[in-house]
């Protein structure tokens, strides 16, 4: 049976969107068909793939699955580029939360509940200071740990762009402290609006751009005060703004493009 899919990406964070709202999938999306999927040389290639389903309390359920085909709770990227394929208002469920989408001039904001940043919720396999962990990888030490839907670790450092961060990355993202793994982010902060930020996503590697791992970093780095409660954060495919609310929420607004549509045949990847 043929399946219809939706290339998207974010800032380079690209994604295969499968509309399962009003025609299901032919059989239940297994983690080895999603790995199938993603893999760049024998699939169609993404860091995620995205299963939208239909739901009685919002406009959709979001599915994720990460490019290892392992299923996520959150992806921020993922949720701008199914805002602009959904049109507004959009209410999005996920087992990370509920997240509502609007579109502005060329851009999708998202909305995200309130940061958990106590380290059960992160979680951390014992107790400890979330504001500066106290441990270290090489040179990454003290990391900010927040959960934003899914968990991230934050390392403020001088030069994120000279950190040997496919080195680090792994090894951080798979340390026995991080129960469920983590997604792991070296940031430099700029100016008290401004942000330089790569990301080491868990079950994927380095991507282009991680909207969760922007809205961590900024929480993070406004629990240290280091920045203002708006900052800009750069990251290598693009700039996104992110803003702690005052109810507590977060609001990300950036970029999001569909590429391309196509089919495949859906038996050639169960
Ligand atoms: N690219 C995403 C994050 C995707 C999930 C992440 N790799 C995880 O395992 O939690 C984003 O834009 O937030």
């Amino acid at each position: 049976m043929r399946v219809e899919f939706i290339k998207m990406h974010g800032l380079g964070n690209d994604f295969i969107v499968l509309d399962a709202r009003e025609n299901a999938l032919p059989a239940a999306l297994t983690n080895e068909t999603a790995r199938a999927l993603a893999d760049r040389h024998t699939g169609i290639g993404c860091d995620q793939l995205i299963v939208l389903e239909p739901s009685d309390s919002a406009t959709c359920r979001m599915r994720i699955y990460n490019h290892d085909g392992g299923e996520v709770e959150a992806c921020g990227n993922a949720t701008r580029a199914v805002g602009l394929l959904l049109g507004e208002p959009a209410r999005i469920a996920t087992s990370g939360g509920m997240l509502e989408t609007t579109l502005g001039d060329g851009v999708v904001s998202v909305e995200l509940e309130t940061p958990r940043c106590e380290w059960e919720q992160i979680p951390l396999a014992y107790a400890m200071d979330t504001l500066a962990m106290p441990l270290g990888w090489g040179e990454l030490e003290q990391p900010v740990a927040v959960n934003v839907g899914n968990p991230h670790a934050i390392f403020f450092v001088d030069d994120c762009d000279a950190v040997p961060l496919d080195q680090l990355g792994p090894e951080i993202e798979h340390d026995a402290v991080f129960p469920e793994r983590v997604n792991v982010n070296v940031a430099t902060v700029v100016d008290r609006q401004t942000i330089r930020l790569r990301v080491w996503e868990r079950g994927v590697g380095q991507t282009r751009a991680c909207g969760t791992g922007a809205c961590a970093t900024a929480v993070a780095a406004m629990r240290r005060k280091l920045v203002d409660r708006e900052v800009t954060v750069h990251l290598p495919g693009g700039p996104l703004t992110i803003a702690w609310r005052e109810d507590g929420g977060i609001t990300m607004t950036g970029g999001a493009t569909e590429s391309f549509r196509g089919s495949f045949e859906w038996d050639d990847f169960a």
